[in-house]
């Protein structure tokens, strides 16, 4: 089972309350992965955040990622870092975090792709499978049909983001891809745990067999 599979990446919309309990409900059904992204709160709050989430993600073994910071990641000795093709450059993140920290990466163009592959990396977020309102400046959509271009040229994990929800799911897991990370539809949903639940169910009904 790859460590991306199901990827939670939290709403920075939401209060601290909401965040814990989205993040242990998440927890409770099943996510293997989470991203704090913050964008805007300040660099306080930030950590505030990571910490209060971070003993749930420790006693479940989920790592946490955080987004953009390698600095809070650092505070927080936190599992690894998101970053995008504006954040930190990935070889001096790489140097600050050191060689075990998980580095991921935002690809948003056929020419990024190819660079990854020399990239200090450990996956790519493929930026972005379909457009989404929780994120409006997306450069390009790569569709199901990029998505599985990209899966036969990279050899590194990729995770698919960017609009995936309940009703178009099965086919992006039925790619193969390692890692699926959503927003809304973890987030957003009434029951969290059973929403996380039921997509985990799709993604490992739909995975071709090995
Ligand atoms: C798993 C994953 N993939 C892509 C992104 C987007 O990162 P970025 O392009 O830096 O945009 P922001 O999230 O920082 O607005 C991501 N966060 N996670
Ligand atoms: C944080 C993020 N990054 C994206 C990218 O394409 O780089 S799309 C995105 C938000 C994804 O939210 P939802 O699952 O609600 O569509
Ligand atoms: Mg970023």
């Amino acid at each position: 089972m790859s460590p991306y599979e199901l990827y939670l990446v939290t709403d920075d919309n939401q209060d601290l309350d909401t965040l814990v309990r989205v993040v242990t409900q998440a927890v409770a059904g099943g996510v293997t992965m989470v991203q704090l992204r913050e964008k805007h709160h300040d660099v306080r709050d930030f950590i505030r955040r990571a910490r209060a989430i971070q003993p749930i993600l420790k006693a479940a073994n989920v790592p946490l990622i955080i987004n953009d910071r390698v600095d809070v990641a650092l505070a927080v000795n936190a599992d690894g870092v998101h970053l995008g093709q504006s954040d930190m450059p990935v070889h001096d993140a790489r140097y600050l975090l050191g060689p075990e920290k998980i580095l991921g990466l935002s690809i948003e163009s056929w020419q990024q792709l190819e660079e990854a592959k020399h990239l200090p990396i450990n996956y790519i977020g493929l930026s972005a499978i379909y457009p989404t309102p929780t994120k409006t400046n997306t450069q390009y959509h790569w569709g199901l049909n990029g998505l599985k271009e990209a899966l036969a040229v990279y050899d590194k994990p990729i995770v698919a983001i960017g609009g995936i929800r309940h009703d178009n799911l099965a086919d992006i897991a039925a790619t193969g891809v390692h890692g699926i990370a959503l927003v809304s539809a973890i987030s957003h949903a009434d029951n969290v745990t059973q929403a996380t639940r039921s997509l985990k169910a799709v993604i490992q009904s739909s995975r071709l067999p090995a």
